[in-house]
């Protein structure tokens, strides 16, 4: 499938991935966690205040509560009792009264002002009030904050550090949420050998699986690492299987190209099928999106830049939805770029850039230089990716391109 702006052969980006976000299907087991537990996990469920927030008025300074009623007749008052946070005063006031207070104590029911110590002269009993107050100085009312029943994290919200602290100042214990994806990840490649192991002739390091563990880790799903494969058709056959039956998404790189070795596509059409092969976008021509028994596969090029910006654009955003999570959102900008770009129509570009303000104020990106597919210290050094669309050809310093910022799985 082709459009106008698509090399013949290729599938266009957007169709790629609307393609593959039509065949992904979310979970729906479900577990109740401790909130402690729950960090980072999607909820199931939206979440409703079972209280106010705060859950009485109480004081928000260190000082004195009175009514401005008695205020407006005398500016000293008689000192009757005490509220502090914990124990808040049980009696009653009479006008011309007031009650020491502390931070985060109880309004007195007979009050419904609070003036801070620091303002006020203390005489034994008697308390002068040095300056004027209005209505609810000082006050916390009840409910300011989260009111009862009002919705608090809805479903599909993934649980941060302060959404923990919210949960607990409303008294939530647990959550019900969606269990954690297994993923499954594969590196494919007789040239690939684990960091602290020695290099032969013609060997390179695996850096592949490593940035996508570490993503899918800040994803927060389970990953399976499968190691380092041959470029063996039996031996991708095997692992193929035997993640299919562990994972719910099997993740490969390399070997998914037109090589001799390249034998991914070829079993992915063995075991199960495959939803489409090769897109419209650079880097990332050769990615492979099918599914097999049990799971769904995405097969990223062997490229270590190619491998993570496919597994950013696509898998990281099929994977999203599959968790039951609400959709990534990604800041794009259209900003001056102050290099000049080399571009051929026929592929969606997703350049790297170091987007800065620069001495005029301005907004500005710049290339990180060279783009080759193996350069992966030009992502280390990018903040954001320049997006190019298929038709555009060559970029002049001073035209207005489109940035996307990287977001936390970047960085
Ligand atoms: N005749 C053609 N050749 C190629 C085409 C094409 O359309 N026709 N596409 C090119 C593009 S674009 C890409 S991208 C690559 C993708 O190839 P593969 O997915 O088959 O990847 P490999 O050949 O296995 O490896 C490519 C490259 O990446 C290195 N690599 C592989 N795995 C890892 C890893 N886990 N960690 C680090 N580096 C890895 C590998 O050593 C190669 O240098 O195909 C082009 N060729
Ligand atoms: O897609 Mo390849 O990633 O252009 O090098």
């Amino acid at each position: 499938m082709s459009d106008c702006c698509s090399a013949p052969g290729l599938l266009p980006f957007e169709n790629a991935l609307a393609r593959m976000l039509e065949q992904i299907t979310p979970i729906t087991e479900t577990i109740e966690l401790p909130i402690k537990d729950a960090l980072n996990y999607v909820l199931a469920d939206k979440v409703l205040s079972p209280l106010n927030v705060p859950p009485h008025d109480n004081s928000a300074m260190d000082g004195y509560a009175f009514s401005l009623a008695s205020l407006a007749k005398s500016k000293t008052l008689t000192l009757v009792g005490r509220s502090m946070a914990g124990s808040p005063y049980q009696g009653d006031c009479q006008p011309g009264e007031c009650i020491r207070i502390m931070t985060g104590a109880k309004m007195p029911d007979c009050c419904d002002s609070v003036e801070m110590q620091e303002n006020c002269q203390v005489d034994g009993e008697q308390i002068t009030f040095l300056k004027d107050k209005q209505l609810g100085s000082h006050v916390r009312k009840a409910g300011e904050d989260i009111q009862i029943n009002q919705q608090v994290l809805e479903k599909g919200h993934r649980i941060s550090a302060v959404d923990i602290g919210v949960l607990a100042s409303l008294g939530v214990a647990t959550v019900t949420v969606y269990r954690k994806l297994k993923v499954a990840l594969i590196a494919t490649g007789d040239e690939l050998k684990l960091p602290g192991q020695a290099l032969s002739e013609g060997d390179i390091y695996e850096s592949n699986s490593f940035v996508l563990s570490a993503m899918l880790e800040k994803l927060h799903v389970d990953v399976i690492d499968f190691g380092i494969i041959k470029d063996d058709l039996a031996a991708i056959t095997d692992v193929f299987v035997s993640a299919d039956k562990q994972a719910d998404a099997v993740i490969s790189s390399g070997g998914v190209s037109v090589g001799d070795a390249d034998y991914t596509k070829t079993v992915l059409d063995e075991l199960g099928e495959i939803g489409f092969w090769k897109i419209a976008m650079k880097p990332g021509k050769p990615f492979a999106f099918g599914k097999l028994a049990n799971s769904v596969f995405f097969g990223l090029p062997g490229n270590p830049v190619s491998a993570l910006v496919t597994f950013h654009q696509l898998a990281l955003v099929a994977l999203t939805k599959m968790q039951n999570a609400k959709p990534l959102t990604r800041t794009s900008l259209q900003v001056k770029c102050v290099s000049d770009l080399r571009k051929s129509p026929g592929r969606m570009d997703f350049q790297r850039g170091i987007l800065s303000v620069n001495e005029q104020g301005e907004t500005v990106v710049a290339s990180t230089g060279s783009q080759g597919s193996g350069i992966l210290s030009s992502l280390a050094q990018a903040n954001c990716f320049i997006v190019l669309a298929s038709e555009q050809g060559h970029v002049s310093a001073g035209e207005t391109v489109s940035v996307q910022l990287f977001d936390h799985y970047l960085h």
